[in-house]
């Protein structure tokens, strides 16, 4: 029997990926954390959950924005995780959110717990770094909205920075294909070259819009933001980039 490796699950709102078509930003959602990932981004701030083997149990926030817990042993049962998403179910929610860690890890255990939430009539909101094209493909047709990173120099994902990036523009167009919402988001820090953002944005002008977010906690400045932004927009058309600030961290909520 196929099962997860989760880290936890939380009713909250969207607080990533600002006004760019495709975003839930500001929707409410529930948030299927995944433990484990293949990438290693410097800022990341899920870092304590992207080495699966040291996530022994997963917990549940029992009542939204309450803080309290209930913890359960990894791995998880599919029938498991979907009994918590409707324990949880406010009855105002826009979709199920698959973060991580990297939710595509686990691909099997990913396409059935998407396949049972769209059966029981919500929408599939996947969040993921996209570097395994092949593994999109299997659930690109279950995924109802996606945000898809575009891992920049400066996070130092993988050794092989170039080669990711193409990998999660294939993906993106994958899902695109398939009929899902989807859009880019690029972390960006000081270190950000726009050089880098330039050949981001061509390699995503007419394929899908632009969200860049500043990492947290922020180092950029808004002048070069700005500069990046621009330049972005320039390529990819005023109405296809647009900025995202991790919200929900300001407001001090899962
Ligand atoms: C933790 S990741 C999980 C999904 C997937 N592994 C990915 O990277 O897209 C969720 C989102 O949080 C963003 N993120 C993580 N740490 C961040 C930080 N310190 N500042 C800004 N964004 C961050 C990631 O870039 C990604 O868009
Ligand atoms: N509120 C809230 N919004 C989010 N958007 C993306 C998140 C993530 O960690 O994937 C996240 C998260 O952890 N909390
Ligand atoms: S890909 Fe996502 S989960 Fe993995 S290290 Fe980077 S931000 Fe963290
Ligand atoms: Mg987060």
């Amino acid at each position: 029997m196929v099962k997860l490796i989760l880290a936890e699950v939380f009713n909250s709102w969207q607080g990533e990926g600002g006004s760019v078509p495709g975003s839930a930003f500001g929707r409410r959602q529930i948030f299927v954390r995944f433990a484990g990932c293949d990438l290693r981004c410097i800022w990341c701030d899920s870092s304590q959950f992207i080495d699966a083997s040291k996530v022994k149990k997963w917990r549940i926030e029992v009542e939204p924005f309450s803080g309290r817990f209930e913890y359960r042993e990894n791995p998880a049962s599919i029938d498991e995780v979907v009994d918590a998403i409707l324990k949880l179910d406010t009855g105002d929610l826009h979709s199920i959110s698959y973060t991580g860690g990297e939710p595509t890890l686990q691909i099997e255990g990913l396409y059935i717990l998407m396949e049972r939430m769209k059966g029981l009539g919500f929408d599939n909101f996947l969040e993921t770094h996209g570097g395994h094209p092949e593994l999109i493909k299997r659930v690109s047709y279950l995924t109802d909205y996606a945000s898809v990173d575009i891992k920049d120099e400066s996070a130092r994902a993988s050794r092989d920075w170039r080669g990711l990036v193409l990998k999660e523009v294939e993906s993106i167009k994958i899902l695109k294909e398939a009929g899902a919402k989807v859009y880019a988001k690029l972390v960006v820090t000081r270190e950000t070259k726009l050089e880098n953002v330039k050949w981001y944005a061509n390699l995503l002008k007419g394929v899908a819009p632009l969200a860049i977010q500043p990492k947290e906690p922020m180092d950029i400045s808004m002048e070069y933001l700005m500069k990046l932004y621009r330049e972005a927009a320039r390529i990819m058309g005023k109405k296809n980039v647009g900025l995202s600030f991790q919200v929900h961290k300001y407001l001090k909520v899962l």
